[in-house]
């Protein structure tokens, strides 16, 4: 870990991974529930998941074709084709029982449970199709085409641990193994609040002076993406009583909060002059670049998390990926961390600030990396040309053109 540092103003910057580890102590996993499976995708199972039958729960057939006893063809061929009597006409989910006499076929289709008797399935290729009798003109070795009953999962086994996050192939096998419901970890509802007086919402006429407000369609949009629900609440302006009145009626439906803007030294700051005095929320200046201002705390009787992130665009998402969605890792129930980093080559000399990480835009092709044009925290263009961040350590200003640096992939 870096040593916080003494800018020119000298004010102590608390390290990067300091701040991280204080948001990670204080995050809980979310409390397990009961969902149906139509609700389960991105959420993170809670118990271990047994089958209670095996899978194939039946011998069946994994072709369309004819069930044979294997010795009785077991010399046909192109020129001497076998010919047998077919007696019945076994389709999937015909729930029956059947059996396969010495010197009698079974016609078959793909799902079928196999006939006793029967140790082989001939597929229609090899035949000439005919339903009152058939003529083989290949051997099937015995097995062939036949789906065992629990050669995919026994019964009792284990088919997901606990903690396992719930994608389309593990909705899959919970529905296979006779599942309704799976008690999991939720996804996170969070709601992202923007503040600032100079905000309108994108598609309505802009005044003089006015910008349209973009954060939270790019943190909710970024919260999607780490597997939690995003709340959009509207917009506060600069007033912190009315931003302590909108929080408050929003925490019933937040498991963490996230709020932009309102946390540097201006004149007119409501997020931290109504949240700094709860004692809760701790408004710090974080050794890094974007992103120095951060607040983070809990608030309300439930204490929900709260991460104030500054409200430049730049700094408000990169701040995102170095804390929030760690955090929600943790909420969720995954192995929580600083974001991965991959090394590449960048094709530009970089610079950065004594005494910050810098997290720089770029694009990264294989493993080349080229720094956007626009490095500025307001950069909102440049930033949707890069996906990438190149992260500079605290101690290095310049890296030359040919060097290796670690990279967050976007
Ligand atoms: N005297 C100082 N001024 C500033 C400092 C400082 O240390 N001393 N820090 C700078 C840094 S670094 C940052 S980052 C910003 C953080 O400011 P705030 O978090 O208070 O954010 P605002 O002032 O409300 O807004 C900053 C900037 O971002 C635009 N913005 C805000 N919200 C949105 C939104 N939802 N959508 C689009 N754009 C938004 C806003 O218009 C401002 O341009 O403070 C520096 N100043
Ligand atoms: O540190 Mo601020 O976040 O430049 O942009």
């Amino acid at each position: 870990m870096h040593d916080p540092r003494r800018p020119g103003d000298g004010v102590t910057l608390k390290p990067v991974d300091r701040h991280l580890e204080e948001i990670l102590a204080t995050v809980r996993a979310v409390t397990p529930l009961e969902l149906d499976l139509d609700q389960a995708l991105g959420t993170v199972l809670a118990e271990n998941v047994t089958s209670p039958l095996p899978l194939p729960p039946f011998d069946n057939s994994a072709m369309d074709g004819y069930a044979v006893r294997a010795e009785d063809v077991a010399g046909a061929s192109e020129t001497r084709p076998v010919v047998l009597p077919v007696m019945d006409d076994v389709a999937a989910g015909d729930g029956r029982t059947y059996a396969v006499g010495r010197g009698m076929a079974a016609r078959i289709m793909t799902g079928a449970p196999v006939p006793g008797g029967a140790d082989a399935v001939v597929p229609v290729e090899w035949t000439d199709g005919g339903t009152v009798r058939v003529a083989i003109r290949r051997a099937p070795e015995p097995g062939n085409a036949i789906r065992r009953a629990g050669e995919d999962v026994r019964p009792g086994q284990v088919v997901l641990p606990a903690g396992t996050p719930i994608g389309p192939a593990q909705l899959g096998i919970l529905a296979g193994v006779g599942r309704r419901r799976a008690r999991v970890l939720p996804r996170p509802r969070v709601v992202v609040m923007s503040t600032g007086a100079e905000l309108v919402p994108p598609g309505e006429p802009l005044a003089p002076g006015k910008i349209y407000e973009s954060n939270s369609y790019t943190l909710c949009g970024a919260v999607r993406q780490a597997g939690a629900e995003a709340y959009r609440a509207e917009a506060v302006t600069d007033d912190p009583a009315v931003f302590l009145d909108r929080l408050e009626s929003q925490l019933v439906r937040a498991d963490v909060v996230i709020t932009s803007g309102g946390v540097s030294m201006g004149a007119y700051e409501p997020v931290k002059e109504a949240l700094a005095p709860l004692g809760t929320v701790r408004f710090d200046k974080v050794a890094m670049q974007p992103g120095m201002p951060q607040g983070f705390g809990v608030v309300g009787e439930d204490r929900v998390p709260i991460f104030c992130l500054p409200g430049n665009p730049v700094s408000a998402f990169v701040s995102f990926v170095l804390f929030v969605r760690p955090a929600l890792d943790k909420m969720r129930g995954l192995p929580a961390g600083p974001p991965k980093t991959v090394p590449a080559t960048v094709d530009a000399p970089l610079r950065s600030p004594k005494g910050k990480r810098s997290f720089l835009r770029g694009v990264l092709d294989g493993d080349v990396v080229s720094p956007v044009r626009g490095q500025g925290s307001h950069q909102l263009g440049a930033l949707a040309a890069a996906n990438a961040l190149i992260v500079v350590p605290e101690d290095v200003t310049e890296v030359p053109k040919g060097a290796t640096v670690r990279v967050i992939p976007l």
